[in-house]
């Protein structure tokens, strides 16, 4: 049994979050919410869940290392700057970080990477991704990691080959350019797809999330195996064995 702590515990993952910790059969240590001392969370939890805000991640990060527990990343909206914070945080404990916990988009993603790389760049991708009206950031986490998953697939540089935001005269689409777009609206848990546009053929593989729940039951099979690993950054292709 693992005493698991949850850093948002009052949002809607942190709810479903609850949930799952509960149906594993593991301890709830608590949680943290805006104000609150994560430390004191922290020091009696095995390891600490964080779906939060990326305005958190230093002072969670920090928590964790002082208390020496590992710590697994949900928050989306993170930049570079989250991005080396995670890094140096995980040379001192076992960090796990992912825009998405669910065993379908952890596959989606091995797949993406497989297409782009044998698909030539004549064929164009563009990602596609809605989320309920409450969502803050976009492009959502998992559109980035398949962005990144599509790139690695490539070859190339994600941030050096996006397309975001397209509005007005744009002009025609960049050779080898990966495309996002982002519809918000209703009460969607989670919805992606990636197109590989050709020419006179397309292929989309896509992922619906119909609950969050099954974040909810990733980010616990995520907290269980951190739990006891060397300090280093990991990923859910890891934890899934995927
Ligand atoms: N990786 C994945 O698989 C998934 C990731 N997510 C991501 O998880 C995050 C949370 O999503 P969701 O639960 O829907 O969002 P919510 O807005 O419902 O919940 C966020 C919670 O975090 C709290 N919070 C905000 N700032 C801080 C802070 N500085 N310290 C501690 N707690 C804070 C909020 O409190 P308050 O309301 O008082 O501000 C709220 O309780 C988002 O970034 C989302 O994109 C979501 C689903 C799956
Ligand atoms: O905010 C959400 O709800 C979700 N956020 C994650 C993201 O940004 O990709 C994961 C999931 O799609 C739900």
């Amino acid at each position: 049994m693992t005493r698991i702590g949850i850093i948002g515990s009052k949002g809607r993952m942190g709810g479903a979050l609850q949930q799952a910790i509960a149906d594993a059969g593991h301890d709830y240590a608590g949680g943290a919410d805006q104000g609150d001392d994560v430390s004191a969370l922290a020091a009696k939890a095995d390891v600490l869940v964080d779906f939060s805000a990326p305005a958190a991640l230093q002072a969670n990060l920090d928590a964790a290392i002082a208390a020496g527990v590992p710590v697994a990343i949900g928050t989306t909206g993170l930049d570079d700057t989250h991005h080396t914070a995670i890094d140096k945080a995980a040379q001192q404990i076992a960090v796990l970080q992912t825009g998405n916990t669910s065993h379908g988009v952890t596959l989606l993603a091995h797949l993406v990477e497989q297409a782009a790389s044998r698909l030539g760049d004549d064929w164009d991708i563009e990602i596609v991704e809605m989320h309920h009206r409450m969502k803050v950031d976009a492009p959502s986490g998992t559109a980035l990691l398949l962005g990144e998953a599509a790139a690695k697939g490539r070859g190339i540089d994600l941030a050096a080959n996006s397309e975001r935001g397209r509005d007005g005269q744009t002009g025609a689409r960049g050779q080898g350019a990966i495309g996002f777009a982002s519809l918000r609206g209703g009460t969607v848990a989670g919805d992606h797809s990636v197109t590989f546009a050709g020419n006179e053929e397309r292929l989309t593989l896509t992922h619906n999330a119909e609950n969050r729940m099954i974040f909810a039951r990733g980010a616990v099979k995520a907290a269980e195996w951190l739990v006891g690993r060397a300090a280093g950054r990991y990923t859910m292709p890891q934890v899934l064995d995927l």
